[in-house]
């Protein structure tokens, strides 16, 4: 049993706290997810000494399996490079690990453990049968040739598939993994295994068990749970403007969505800079730069002459504007750019990205009654339509767009009504942070209850 019980509930949350610091140094993002989520729950550890007596925290903070492995691979020109692969698979208590795996140079522990913590509550919320993983490498995809990405994705794969499958561990996209990434990784797990196993990678083409609506999924949930925040306050995208960070998979069909639904978009960005446009963003434009040609964003001024382009990607939270979605990375908003926000009057702050904004900004905005929607929920939609996309692989079915958007709605406004309703029964009130946690918690943690010490 904990030897914890002794302590006051707030010296056992702090503790724990202390205890992922010292176990885990330098690794500020996973410390930074964790505080989050201790400090929101703190309240619900209270009411329920079994927790602490059970060892939930000290079980809940360490992944269940760490993989980390080396991926070697040829370029082109017949150089030999060696990157390192991961997968945290951190939490299995709802059903099999599921989480994404990103490509970026800056892939560290810190950065997989904490998208694999976050992961694991945010399938939680998605009322799915889905445990809590995450992946990838510190493999920049960004400016290699489709060959080097295969050689790459073939190399990966040929150390991961050991440990994935479809009742064990599910990847699927992220940062730098797109279609043409799962369709490389799912080739070579099918020639290793010999099995073609649909449901062990999600985000597969359409044709050969992928599910209509999963390319779109991040960036439509995420509008469709804006849509609720904003119905409760009588309000709409009607000629809403919005600025949204990024130009990727979440960021593109969240623009698309917006603008279906009455809103306009002034500005997009990339890691290199900000396009702004005040007539509004002609989003088939940012698709051919981004999604057809993997170009950049400043190309956008080609076609238009009089949109406005800032070499500095921070800068488009210095855009005056009604919504604000951060769907490119974490910690893009800090302090500075949330007041600026703030000063520029904006209504809605949702988070299309994991863990885009820092605790600081965050309080800034609701210190400021700003209508905040947290990662965990708000962009909860692309996991949601990958568990979808298991579940028509496992009936040999395929349903229509129709249908699984339908489904996504559902799934959007049930997480937001589980949530609201959370805070309300604690007595905090639209603040969708602590909803989130402690709804996603309890639901992890009960389960954790239920199968014992493992
Ligand atoms: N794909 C999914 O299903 C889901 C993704 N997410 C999260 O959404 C965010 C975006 O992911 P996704 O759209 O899939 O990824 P993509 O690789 O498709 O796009 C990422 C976008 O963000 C920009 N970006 C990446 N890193 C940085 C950085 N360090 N600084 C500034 N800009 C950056 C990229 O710019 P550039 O083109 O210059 O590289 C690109 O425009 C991530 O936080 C991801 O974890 C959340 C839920 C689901
Ligand atoms: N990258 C994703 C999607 C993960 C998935 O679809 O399994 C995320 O939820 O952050």
């Amino acid at each position: 049993m904990s030897n914890s019980i002794e302590l006051t509930q707030e010296s056992y949350v702090d503790s724990i706290i202390e205890r992922v610091i010292v176990k885990n140094p330098g690794e500020a993002e996973f410390h930074q997810a964790v505080r989050e989520v201790l400090e929101s729950i703190k309240p619900v550890v209270e009411l329920y000494p079994e927790f602490e007596e059970n060892g939930i925290l000290e079980r809940l903070t360490e992944p269940e399996r760490q993989i980390i492995f080396r991926v070697p691979w040829v370029d082109d020109q017949g150089s030999v490079h060696v990157n390192r692969g991961y997968r945290i698979e951190f939490n299995s208590a709802l059903g099999p690990y599921k989480g994404g795996l990103r490509f970026h140079p800056t892939v560290y522990p810190g950065i997989m453990k904490f998208l694999a913590f976050e992961q694991t509550f945010k399938n939680a919320l998605t009322g799915r049968p889905i445990g809590g993983a995450k992946g990838g490498s510190d493999f920049d995809p960004k400016g290699k040739s489709d060959s080097e990405v295969m050689r790459f994705c073939q190399s990966f794969m040929t150390e991961l598939y050991r440990h994935i499958g479809a009742q064990t561990d599910i990847p699927a996209g992220d940062i730098g993994v797109g279609k043409r990434e799962i369709g490389y990784l799912f080739g070579q797990y099918k020639r290793i295994t010999n099995r073609f196993e649909a449901g062990t990678l999600t985000g597969k083409g359409i044709d050969w068990g992928g599910s209509l609506v999963r390319i779109e999924a991040t960036g439509y949930g995420l509008v469709y749970f804006v849509e609720e925040m904003l119905k409760d306050v009588g309000e709409t995208f009607e000629g809403k403007k919005v600025i949204i960070s990024g130009s990727g998979n979440v960021a593109i069909y969240t623009a698309q969505k917006v603008i279906e639904l009455g809103g306009k978009v002034i500005a997009i960005s990339d890691s290199d800079g900000v396009v702004y446009d005040p007539e509004g963003i002609d989003l088939n434009s940012v698709i051919e730069i981004k999604e057809k040609r993997r170009g950049r964003i400043v190309e956008y001024l080609k076609a238009y002459p009089s949109a406005e382009y800032n070499d500095n990607s921070k800068d488009i939270w210095k855009i005056e504007c009604d919504i604000a979605f951060p769907c490119a990375t974490q910690n893009e908003i800090d302090t500075e750019e949330a007041k600026a926000l703030v000063n520029n009057g904006v209504v809605v702050v949702a988070e299309g990205a994991n863990m885009p904004c820092t605790p600081e900004a965050i309080e800034c905005f609701q210190k400021n009654n700003v209508m905040f929607a947290p990662a965990k929920a708000a962009n909860a939609g692309g996991v949601a339509t990958s568990a979808l996309e298991m579940t028509q692989n496992s009936m040999w079915e395929s349903w229509s767009f129709e249908d699984v958007d339908k489904k996504l709605r559902d799934i959007m406004k049930d997480i937001y009504s589980s949530i609201k309703t959370t805070a309300e029964e604690y007595k905090k009130d639209g603040d969708l942070v602590f909803g989130a946690n402690v709804t996603a918690f309890l639901k992890v943690a009960r389960a954790m209850m239920d199968q014992g010490v493992v």
